[in-house]
């Protein structure tokens, strides 16, 4: 899909609150969406674009909605039937919402973290090789460059390429996060959707993650859930803030947290609630 074919998406306000003032490109929006859990209004009327290669930080208080809209974004509800979204969520033009946009193609562009660390039971290598596999038939040697490649961008490399083949589950909390950040890349997504990736850490890997998703942005759009409100102001170009499954505000990160236009942003940033 072209820019033009996103510019003419049907029913797009294009979040006209939301578009990206530095001409970056949009590469996934959610347009009028509503997100229901069995009878629950959890998204109401969402629109929000993800500029491509920047990262995008989610914040507001508990429960307002963050963690639905990524998952929105992964369309990883649909398994359960009583969940329901409506409205569209935009990946270069396509609507991915649509039941006719294939699951394993969305899966394979958007890639998904989650805040604890889930390595599967199985050796460092085989946890990148795994995914790769069910993608792609690789020769040994091409394989072994994937992960390798992989580990490498999410700054691990160097830390495990001597025991590869030992259990994932021996590595720190900060290092098999930053293995399943490595997990994702490999599938070579176009986004990568983290939630709340680090909140499970210590500050030192903390600071490795928030420093790796300032690299991962030159190669991938990223949109991240954040709680902690400096590591949104340190790692995102953008954020938006919810309350109670809306959209309160979105703007460049830098004018959200020192010239906030609504209120309730203002209140929420400088942790009058929350
Ligand atoms: N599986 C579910 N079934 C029913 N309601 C749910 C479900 N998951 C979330 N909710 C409700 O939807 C609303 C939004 O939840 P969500 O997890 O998206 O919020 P959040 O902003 O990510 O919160 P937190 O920061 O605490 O993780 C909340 O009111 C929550 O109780």
């Amino acid at each position: 899909m072209t820019d033009a074919h996103f510019a003419i998406a049907p029913s797009a306000p294009t979040a006209a609150a939301a578009a990206p003032a530095t001409g970056a490109r949009p590469k996934m929006a959610a347009c009028n969406l509503d997100f229901h859990y069995d009878g629950f209004h959890a998204l109401k009327g969402v629109n929000l674009e993800i500029a491509e290669k920047r990262v995008t930080a989610l914040i507001g208080p508990s429960g307002c909605g963050k963690s639905t809209l990524l998952r929105v974004f992964n369309r990883i509800y649909s398994i359960y039937p009583k969940l329901e979204a409506k409205g569209e969520v935009l990946l270069d033009g396509d609507n991915i919402l649509d039941p006719r946009f294939p699951l394993n193609r969305l899966r394979s562009k958007v890639g998904m973290v989650f805040q604890k660390p889930v390595p599967f039971p199985m050796s460092i290598y085989d946890n990148i090789a795994y995914g790769i596999r069910h993608h792609e038939k690789l020769p040994k040697g091409e394989m072994d460059a994937r992960v390798e490649q992989a580990l490498t961008q999410a700054a691990l490399w160097g830390e495990v390429k001597d025991k590869l083949r030992q259990s994932a589950l021996g590595l720190s909390g900060g290092q098999q996060q930053r293995l399943c950040i490595a997990r994702a890349i490999a599938l070579r997504p176009e986004v990568i959707l983290l939630d709340e990736p680090t909140s499970a850490l210590d500050p030192i890997a903390t600071g490795k993650i928030e420093q790796l998703i300032s690299e991962l942005k030159h190669e991938f759009t990223i949109a991240i859930v954040t709680h902690n409100m400096q590591q949104a102001a340190r790692c995102s170009d953008y954020t938006a803030f919810m309350y109670l499954g809306e959209l309160v505000e979105f703007g460049e990160t830098e004018t959200l947290f020192t010239k906030p236009a609504k209120t309730r942003t203002e209140d929420y940033i400088t942790g009058r609630f929350g």
